[in-house]
């Protein structure tokens, strides 16, 4: 295989990055925009020691799983892989990347979304300037240029409309002090948060707060985060509020809860709930059970759950959350709830109580080695383990595994349609 040759090829797997997988003289070669089943001509644009690159030039067999991408962007932004991909394939994509990766579990088929598309409820839009034009949208895949854009298919329609008020004035000047916009809105009570993220609180950026409340009645909160950090974590440490406050209100499965731009929340509320009612499902939780909730954002699981059992302590490490989840329980009436903060690890490790259901929902990393065998020294009957990773899934429960844990089964669910993202629960229980 050499870089810039032609080929006729055939796909016969898609990796969990969305990318047709084919051979070029016994070697594996990812091509964007190829499904399995499919013949094409491509070019080799980069050749790595165990595996090459290639651009698809011509189609020259289409797969059934095939559609016309709704979204006009789709072939250059990154925030997508699946596009081209009917809803019900990428649900059968994502059932058999499951069913490679957990050959030994048992596994239920993906619980699919009823809207896959226009459900998402936060995005955060890259500003840049180039030889002074603004650009806004979504990075373009595996790099830092933008594709700019003025909607996108997956965010819900509040978000869009605020965005394309901003992709129309949101001018040059405006831009100069800004890295990202963010805005993040509420399904159940029609609240949206936008979030000016940069250097310098500019006039500008004032004036165009003031047009957009005056264009959005439902706006209830506008603050800038000051971030002048060089790497890409997006939001800053400090932060002022511009108009309302640093919050929105939404709701998940019944309970109220208060969500500072700073606090972790589910990105598809509607498939949020699906996710939270079958993990709770799944525990078979009993009135008398002592549960921990590791990772808890702000509460949501843990105030889910707590009708079911005795009681629930949940750790959070981001400050805002925990102030907001331990509010969120008082607001709903909840008693059997409390929130600390703290490093979940360092928690587990000091914990001396009795716990019968253990609760995580750790970021992407997964759980740390050590963060398991304190889990085991704590000794719960269950652990219910929800992640956005299925690589570190496995890798967690082999571990648990180690320590004496069964896996019981996993249920993928679709959090994420026309992403390669998925969600699952995996229920583990101590042999
Ligand atoms: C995937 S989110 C889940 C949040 C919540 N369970 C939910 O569904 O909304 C992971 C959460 O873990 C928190 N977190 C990250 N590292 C942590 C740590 N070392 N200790 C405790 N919490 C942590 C994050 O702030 C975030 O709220």
């Amino acid at each position: 295989m050499k870089k810039n040759d032609e080929y006729d090829v055939y796909c016969t797997d898609l990796s969990d990055q969305g990318a047709g997988i084919c051979k070029v003289d016994e070697e594996v070669v990812f091509v964007f925009g190829l499904l399995p089943n499919e013949r094409a001509k491509i070019k080799i644009i980069k050749v790595y020691s165990r595996y090459g690159i290639g651009r698809l030039l011509k189609l020259e067999k289409e797969s059934g799983a095939r559609q016309i991408a709704p979204c006009p962007v789709a072939k250059w932004c990154g925030g997508c892989q699946l596009q081209i991909v009917k809803y019900e394939a990428q649900c059968e994509f994502k059932d058999q990347w499951m069913a490679r990766l957990f050959k030994q579990e048992r596994l239920y088929p993906i619980l699919k979304a009823k809207e896959p598309l226009f459900y998402r409820n936060k995005a955060q839009f890259p500003i840049q300037l180039h030889d002074g034009v603004r650009k806004m949208g979504f990075y373009k895949r595996h790099s830092n240029e933008i594709v700019d854009t003025n909607e996108c298919l997956i965010q819900n329609d509040g978000i869009n409309r605020i965005y394309s008020f901003l992709y129309e004035h949101l001018d040059e000047a405006c831009a100069r002090g800004l890295r990202h916009v963010f805005i993040r809105c509420s399904l159940s009570n029609d609240q949206v948060q936008v979030v000016w993220i940069g250097r310098e609180k500019t006039r500008e950026i004032e004036a165009l707060s003031n047009s957009l409340r005056q264009a959005f009645p439902n706006i209830v909160s506008i603050v800038f985060n000051y971030n002048e950090r060089k790497d890409n974590v997006i939001l800053g440490e400090d932060y002022e509020v511009l108009y309302g406050s640093d919050s929105i209100i939404e709701t998940c499965l019944g309970n109220e809860v208060v969500l500072h731009f700073k606090s972790f929340f589910q990105v598809n509320p509607k498939q949020m709930e699906v996710l939270y009612q079958r993990a709770i499902e799944l525990a078979g939780m009993q009135k008398g059970d002592r549960c921990i909730e590791l990772y808890a954002g702000t509460g949501t699981i843990g105030m889910a759950v707590s009708k079911y059992v005795k009681e629930v302590i949940g750790v959070e490490i981001v400050k805002e959350a925990v102030e907001n989840a331990n509010e969120n329980a008082r607001r709903n009436g909840i008693e059997n709830c409390c929130f600390v903060c703290e490093d979940a690890s360092k928690f587990v490790k000091k914990y001396t109580g009795d716990v019968d259901v253990l609760f995580v929902d750790p970021p992407r990393k997964g759980l740390s080695e050590e963060g398991i065998e304190q889990i085991h020294r704590l000794s719960p009957n269950r652990v219910v383990y929800i992640s956005c990773n299925p690589n570190t899934l496995k890798r967690d429960i082999e571990r648990f595994r180690e320590q004496a844990y069964d896996c019981v089964c996993i249920q993928p669910v679709d959090m994420f349609p026309y992403t390669s993202g998925i969600e699952s629960i995996a229920l583990l229980r101590k042999k």
